[in-house]
């Protein structure tokens, strides 16, 4: 091993959203500090027009950036382009895999996830990731027909709704769709609007015309809708835009037809096998009729007996964290899901290693109105507390859990609509223990607010419902709403004004 180039007092792995923010508040905190930002990518992803919604809601762009622009606003901050190829706990040392050797007092592993894929190094199984690979998806998909995309969380979601001119089949394991968000009732609530009108603004069109056939139980369901023009003001994306909340709205993400679009639903179904042709007609599962097989390049054999031809298969089915590159030799705590676990003050079990955002699991004791996902808002968070305890650890100060781990909030948008969750929208962890009340205006609002003893304790707001920061008042103050019932969601009573 090469000679200890330089010694930093703190070393952040990592340009991405948990390791920038880290790097900022810290070099703010402490200017006098020597930092060091070691990042495999070739820019770093800033955070942008942040907004601080309400108490624990926030909004912010996502913006990838030259790391100068750090190194500027930072005269301490020394930025290393290179991946870590491996650590060192006993000596306090990174190795970069074109061999530099630096030493850190404290180290903070932002190294993120990468998409956990349904078949490694299959040429027709992709990932979407970062920049690059939104990139490869875009232009893999100019060229498709058909495409299957596996998973029912974030990306597939985002996907279906915005992949036009290509049939698609989604394939989920669930009963009904989101279900990483959503409960059936608002799956149910957002499934006739996948064909729902781009904004006017954004995309003037005609308005598409959808037909959908009821489907019997557990049968897939067919949307079609034809669209007489593309989707303008979507200018393609300059090379390297980060994957922001809005990652698709940059890049026009169109088939090889023009204008019409087609999903397909299989619900309550895996993926059993990914063929090539010649595997295909080779194997004694095979179902299709031999004339049939070789006019697709990738065969998707589902658990439901199906098998689709399609042109590639997209894996949404989640993240693995990055953790690989700093585990030999030393000895981390890795939690069920893959994470370096870390405790309430961000620290892994290696002395002087912290961790923060999708590469970390948070394993300290938590509020019964918070559970973790891996989000933009969460890896801002935890890279900013993580800097927080660094230099509490280097200040000798005392440092608490910060608050913005004491509810959970997200604000997004799926299907054209905003949508907040609150704290255990889902009932997570509550068992059969909890009440649910919704209110569902078709096409205009989906409300359904949990609630445990009495008190709420989870939201899902979909739709301009302008309720987020009325229910996050009344799941922090934990107020006993028996009295009210139903009515709390009597859309005639102006809730916010009662509770204000
Ligand atoms: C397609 C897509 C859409 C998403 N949309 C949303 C959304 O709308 N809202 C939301 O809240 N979340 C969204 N997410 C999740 C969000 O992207 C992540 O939670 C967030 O980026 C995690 O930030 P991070 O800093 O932990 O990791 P990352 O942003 O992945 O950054 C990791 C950094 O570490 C670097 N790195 C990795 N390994 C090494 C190494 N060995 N040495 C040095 N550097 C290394 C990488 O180059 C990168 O710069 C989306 C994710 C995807 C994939
Ligand atoms: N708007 C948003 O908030 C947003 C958008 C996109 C992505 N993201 C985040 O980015 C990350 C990556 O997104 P993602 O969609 O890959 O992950 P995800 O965790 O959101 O969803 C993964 C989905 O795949 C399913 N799944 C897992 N293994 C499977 C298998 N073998 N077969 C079939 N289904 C399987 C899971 O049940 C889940 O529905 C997540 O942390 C997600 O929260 C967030």
């Amino acid at each position: 091993m090469a000679d200890k180039e330089k010694t930093f007092q703190f070393v952040i792995v990592g340009g991405g959203i948990a390791g920038v923010t880290c790097v900022e508040q810290l070099s703010s905190q402490l200017p006098s500090a020597d930092v060091a930002l070691i990042t495999a990518g070739p820019h770093i992803k800033a955070v942008t027009n942040y907004k601080q919604v309400s108490k624990t809601l926030e909004e912010f762009d996502v913006e990838e950036q030259p790391s100068s622009v750090l190194e500027e606003k930072f005269p301490n901050l020394t930025v290393i382009h290179s991946a870590v190829r491996s650590l060192n706990t006993n000596s306090h040392t990174v190795e970069t895999v074109d061999g530099r050797v630096f030493g850190y007092k404290n180290l903070c592993i932002c190294s993120g996830a990468r998409p956990k894929l349904l078949a490694q190094d299959n040429p027709y199984v992709l990932g979407i990731r970062d920049t690059d690979s939104a990139q490869e998806f875009q232009k893999r998909l100019s060229k498709a027909q058909r495409i299957v995309i596996v998973g029912n969380g974030g990306i597939a979601l985002e996907l279906v709704y915005e992949v036009e001119g290509c049939e698609v089949i989604w394939a989920v394991k669930d009963k009904a769709i989101g279900n990483t968000f959503f409960d059936a009732g608002a799956a149910q609530f957002l499934i006739p609007s996948l064909e729902a009108e781009k904004p006017e603004a954004a995309a003037p069109c005609k308005r598409p015309r959808y037909t959908t056939e009821e489907p019997a139980s557990g049968a897939a369901q067919t949307f079609t809708a034809d669209r007489t023009s593309r989707r303008h003001g979507s200018d393609p994306t300059e090379p390297g835009s980060a994957l922001g909340p809005d990652w698709h709205e940059g890049i026009v993400l169109q088939g090889v037809e023009q204008g019409s679009r087609r999903v397909s639903v299989e619900y309550q179904c895996e993926v059993e096998k990914v063929f090539t042709s010649e595997e295909l007609l080779n194997s004694p599962q095979q179902t299709l009729r031999p004339e049939s097989v070789g006019s697709w390049p990738v065969y998707i054999q589902l658990t439901n007996g199906k098998t689709f031809g399609c042109d590639f298969v997209v894996s949404a089915t989640g993240v693995m964290p990055n953790t690989e590159p700093f585990l030999h030799g030393n000895a981390f705590a890795i939690a069920d899901d893959g994470g370096l676990q870390v405790d309430d003050h961000m620290m892994t079990s290696e002395p002087n290693v912290y961790a923060a955002g999708d590469v970390c699991t948070a394993c300290w004791e938590h509020s019964p109105l918070w559970q973790q996902m891996r989000l933009w808002t969460q890896a801002r968070q935890m890279g900013w507390y993580a800097s927080r305890c660094m230099a509490a650890r280097v200040l000798s100060e005392p440092i608490e859990l910060d608050f913005c781990f004491e509810l959970f909030s997200h604000v997004t948008k799926f299907f054209n609509y905003k949508v907040v969750l609150l704290g255990k929208f889902n009932g997570q962890g509550l068992g059969p223990d909890h009440e649910l009340l919704v209110r569902c205006t078709k096409g205009h609002e989906y409300v359904k607010v949990v609630l445990s003893h009495g008190r709420m304790v989870g939201a899902v707001l979909i739709g301009e419902t302008d309720l987020e920061e009325t229910f996050e008042n009344l799941i922090l103050n934990q107020m006993d709403l028996t009295a009210y019932g139903e009515e709390l969601l009597n859309p005639n009573i102006d809730i916010e004004d009662y509770f204000d």
